[in-house]
């Protein structure tokens, strides 16, 4: 069997902006298909946030805003689908029972969040645990882990290795409302601690991904003690 490779896709690749990206990602996504069995995670960008805002200024509860964000994140999901034509699941599984049948069947699996309370991050790891994956690779929209946030600090640091337990330390501040979760949430954490799953966040890049797939110390490794 092939190796299982779980990818969650920064919600930012599913923007309007460039509309060739998902063509280039599905190209991509076939191309590993022939080494390994990619297990993709859609994360929600910038149009979650849009119905997350609007609702919450309508008053909606979290649990509603991140059900929305749900939506959008398996709207993206299917965007990717559609690209990868009958390569794909056709549709992207519900919940963890339906992505390990649909694992089984060797194509290639996206879909979108699962449950309120969480980001995508928190799904990947739970499906990674689920299927067995070899890795976890959190695709994002930095190229790692810094010792704060390089968005905001451009002297930022970049790890090359992150024990989980800091990891956790640095993230605890964050707070976990619908549309934030910056990075990695404390259920993703949680997850890949409990079942020790390998995990790597880098820059969402198929030339850096392709490298990280094949072994390339690409991003951040997070380290379990
Ligand atoms: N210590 C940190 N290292 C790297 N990025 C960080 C850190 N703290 C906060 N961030 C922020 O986390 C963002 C990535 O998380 P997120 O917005 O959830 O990305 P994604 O779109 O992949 O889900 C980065 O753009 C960065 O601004
Ligand atoms: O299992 C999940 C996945 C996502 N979300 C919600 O959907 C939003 C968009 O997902 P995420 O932030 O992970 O996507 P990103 O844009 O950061 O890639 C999150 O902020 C949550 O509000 C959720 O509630 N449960």
């Amino acid at each position: 069997m092939k190796k299982r490779i779980v990818v969650k896709l920064s919600g930012s690749l599913f923007g309007l902006e460039d509309m060739k990206t998902l063509k280039q990602y599905a190209e991509f996504f076939v191309k590993m298909s022939k080494v390994c069995q990619p297990i993709i995670i859609a994360g929600g960008g910038k149009i979650a946030r849009y119905y997350i805002s609007h609702a919450r200024s309508s008053g909606a509860d979290e649990s509603t805003l991140d059900e929305l964000g749900i939506e959008v994140s398996r709207l993206n999901a299917k965007l990717l689908i559609y690209a990868l034509q009958e390569k794909a699941y056709p549709h992207p599984p519900v919940n963890l029972k339906e992505v390990a049948n649909a694992a089984d069947t060797g194509l290639i699996i996206v879909t979108g969040g699962l449950h309120p309370g969480q980001s995508t991050n928190a799904t990947a790891a739970l499906i990674a645990e689920k299927v067995r994956a070899d890795t976890f690779f959190n695709a994002t929209d930095v190229d790692g882990v810094y010792d704060s946030d390089p968005n905001k600090n451009k002297n930022a640091s970049k790890f090359k290795k992150i024990p989980i337990k800091k990891l956790r330390s640095m993230l605890v501040h964050q707070d976990s409302i619908a549309g934030g979760y910056d990075l990695m949430d404390i259920v993703a954490l949680k997850v890949i601690e409990r079942s020790r799953l390998k995990t790597r966040i880098l820059k969402a890049d198929t030339k850096i991904l392709e490298k990280a797939i094949k072994g390339s110390p690409e991003g951040t490794e997070i380290t379990l003690a």
